[in-house]
């Protein structure tokens, strides 16, 4: 559905090197970055501030043109045919909206009706579902911008599907929305995208967004793609550590075992780390076997401290690869 091939776009840029100097200067904001998504995938693209991700939608959408590579959405060429394309595209960018601000919501959606010339029961049938799913039956007749940003959302995401798209572009959905409304929009998300085999791509800097919607991600750093695989696959990638929280009978040196390291220890309560490809079983066995054990948990590795990691450059290899 989605075809990114070696695709690149540099702006020019003058910058001020003088009192009246100007310099003229090139940013390569996507560096050549190679992608396919499938029909029916839900795929998020991250990557820190800068990276490139906003041009990437922009070039899918065919509001930039790529200064080099080939790209196409639906076996449409963006740039060229923007307008057949905006036929086939939704697109929700959670930091502005395309919804008029003084008119009732419902006002934005006949609008949109209109404008797409969707047929009349499509339009009906698809307005419907938005309304009960995205809970807006109450806020049809509330102007915009009386709306609470998760309410807002809700509606944007609604006016994006009126007209059926095949690929939906989503840029920041969940952005400042409170724990609830949050929940709403994935569980919306992941019922269209398993109902309708809707093709979604997501750009999003809450990282729960994509362990909880996209089984596969895509990283961009500095205009290139650094990773592309399972949100699983991070932590091999990044060599992620799971953490084992024992509590002893009584405070004891840092426990010995083979397969974990000691890295911190509270009174009668340690913390050892080890792999996260690793079972934690022989390491459970060794210590209940040598030391007065009380209880115990393990805590999973935190996919942001990978991702945190990886954006500031560390070199992350797959575990067993050095
Ligand atoms: N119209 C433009 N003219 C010049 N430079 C631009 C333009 N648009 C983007 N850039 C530059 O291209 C690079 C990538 O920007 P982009 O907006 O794609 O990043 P992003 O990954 O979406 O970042 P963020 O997470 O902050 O939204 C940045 O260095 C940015 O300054």
């Amino acid at each position: 559905m989605i075809d990114v091939d070696g695709v690149e776009k540099v702006f020019d840029v003058r910058r001020r090197t003088g009192l009246l100097r100007r310099e003229k200067t090139q940013v390569r904001a996507v560096d050549g970055i190679s992608f396919h998504v499938p029909r029916g995938a839900m795929v998020g693209y991250i990557g820190p501030n800068g990276a490139g991700k906003s041009t990437t939608i922009k070039m899918l959408t065919g509001i930039l043109t790529p200064s080099g590579g080939r790209l196409r959405v639906a076996g449409i060429d963006p740039s060229r045919e923007r307008t057949r394309l905006a036929r086939r595209i939704g697109v929700v960018f959670g930091q502005r909206t395309t919804l008029w601000w003084d008119l009732p919501l419902i006002d934005s959606y006949r609008l949109v009706h209109r404008m797409y010339r969707i047929p009349d029961a499509r339009y009906r049938e698809n307005l419907d579902r938005c309304v009960e799913l995205l809970d807006l039956g109450e806020l049809l007749d509330v102007p915009v911008r009386q709306l609470s940003l998760g309410q807002r959302m809700r509606g944007d995401i609604a006016a994006a599907l009126l007209h059926d798209p095949e690929v939906l572009y989503l840029d920041e959905p969940t952005i400042g929305l409170d724990v609830v409304s949050k929940a709403k929009v994935r569980e919306f998300l992941r019922d269209l995208n398993a109902e309708r085999a809707t093709t979604v791509l997501l750009t999003t800097h809450d990282l729960t967004d994509i362990e909880q919607l996209c089984k596969r991600v895509m990283v961009i750093d500095h205009g290139r793609l650094m990773y592309d695989g399972t949100p699983d696959g991070l932590h091999e990638v990044g060599a992620s550590e799971r953490t084992l929280v024992v509590d002893l009978e009584r405070e004891l040196p840092p426990i010995e075992v083979t397969g974990a390291r000691p890295v911190r220890v509270e009174g009668p309560r340690q913390w050892l780390s080890f792999p996260a490809s690793a079972s934690a079983a022989p390491i459970v066995a060794a210590i209940a076997a040598e030391y007065p054990l009380v209880d115990l948990s393990v805590r999973e590795p935190d996919i942001e401290a990978v991702i945190a990691r990886m954006y500031a450059g560390e070199r992350l290899m797959p575990r067993g690869a050095e």
